[in-house]
Order: structure tokens, then sequence, then C-alpha cells
């Protein structure tokens, strides 16, 4: 399983289909359109903070499970970001460190691998790859998407959010160790746009596949 990584608007969803597309493998996205506590949290963190955490913690581990019959197949966003995003939450009092204390606990106790059966479900990813975007390119992509609860027009708090978010990102994929990583620089690479990008991309990731030996 192959697992993308980035903060919001990195272009993960669209690497996810084009990515599984090229290794003819399948794509797993977290449907961010259809998340019902999404909006909700946006409106008030404080109240739906913990709730969201609860719903992603769910959704991811059913990609998890949903992924399973290739280690081509990629999913469209890690688990282990949701820690970081809850983290920093909590950080700007919009959750409480307990809460994301006990969120910890939770997450690590379900990704650990308790069935060795030759069956069994395989949670951790044979590669991350963590597409890197500037706070810029992020803003800008927020912007262009145009999700109303997402607009620092709506709620200029969101400035500090999305700026902190970003820095925290870069912590996070330096000392992220659960599987083998690879990053991709997004604000280079317009892989969305530009074929040739497209093409570049891909001949870094097969490299990186062939050198770790993934295969489907
Ligand atoms: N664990 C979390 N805690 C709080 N908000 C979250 C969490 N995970 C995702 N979000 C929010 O969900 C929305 C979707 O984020 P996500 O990065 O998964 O998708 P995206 O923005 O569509 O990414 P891309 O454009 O790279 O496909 C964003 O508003 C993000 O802030």
């Amino acid at each position: 399983m192959i697992v993308l990584s980035g903060t919001i608007g990195a272009g993960k969803t669209s690497l996810a289909t084009l990515l599984a597309n090229h290794l003819g493998s399948e794509a797993f996205y977290e449907s961010v359109d259809d998340n019902p506590i999404l909006p909700l949290f946006y409106e008030n963190p404080q109240k739906y903070g913990f709730l969201l955490q609860n719903y992603f913690l769910n959704k991811r581990l059913d990609n998890i499970k949903d992924a399973q019959g290739s280690a081509l197949n990629v999913i469209d966003r890690s688990i282990f970001e949701d820690l970081l995003l809850f983290q920093l939450n909590a950080d700007l009092e919009r959750a409480t460190q307990t809460e994301v204390q006990i969120y910890g606990e939770l997450l690590q106790n379900m990704m650990e691998q308790v069935d060795f059966s030759d069956d069994a479900v395989v949670k951790t990813p044979d590669l991350l790859i963590y597409v890197n975007v500037s706070f810029e390119t992020m803003l800008g992509r927020i912007k262009k998407r145009g999700r109303a609860y997402e607009q620092i027009e709506n709620d200029p708090s969101l400035y500090d959010y999305y700026k902190e978010l970003t820095s925290r990102y870069h912590a996070w994929f330096d000392n992220y160790s659960a599987s083998p990583k690879l990053m991709i620089e997004g604000d280079k690479y317009d892989f969305v746009n530009n074929d040739e990008h497209l093409n570049e991309i891909f001949a870094i990731i097969d490299d990186k596949i062939k050198e770790l030996g993934i295969k489907g």
C-alpha cells in the first residue's frame, strides 16, 4: 500500500488517481465533500474536534482494509497526519491535551499488528509519499478550490492555523519513520496540469518502488 500525505490542497487526491492509473492499481479516497462533520468542525472546532478525529480514524482504517488487495494500491491520505492536525488544534485550545492523548493511544493500539496469519490486515504502508507545498501554494489552492468552510475571508483566524500547519508538516515528515518515505516537490512539479512534470514524478516514484522491491 502506498499512502500519500501533505497539507490541505497539496494535490493528494489528484495524485492518488493518476498514480494508481499509472501503476495499474486502485486508488482509495477519503471523500471530503461527503464528510458531515468537517463543516461543523470549521464552524465550532472546540465542540467537534474530537468527534472529527474519531470520524477520520474510522474512515482511514476502512481505507487501509479496502486497500489490502495490492501493495501498489494508493490511499490519498495517511492515517498518521491526523495526530499532527489534532495536536495543532489542541495547542490552539480548540481541543484538550487529554483528548489528544486518548486519541493518540487509541490510534497506536489500533495500528498495532496483532494478527500474524497470512491474510492479516497489514496496516503499515509500503511507502509514504509526501507532497511538499509552500504556504503560498497551499493558500492559492484553497482559494481556487473554494470550499466555503476553508476560506480565510469567512474566518481570518484560519490564516494562522494554515501557517502553523505548514511549518508543522515539514517537521512531521522529517520525523516520520513508520515506513520508507519519499518527498515530492509540489511547487516545482505541477503534476495536475503539466504532463511532462507528471512523467517526471512517475519516474521518481517508479525508481523508489523498484529500489524497495514493492510488487502488486
Ligand atoms: N485530522 C484532521 N483534523 C482536522 N481537519 C482535518 C483533518 N484531516 C483533514 N482535515 C481537513 O479536511 C479537509 C480536507 O483535507 P485533506 O488534506 O485530506 O484533503 P484535500 O485538501 O482535498 O487535499 P488534496 O488537495 O491534497 O487532495 C481540510 O479542510 C483539512 O483541514
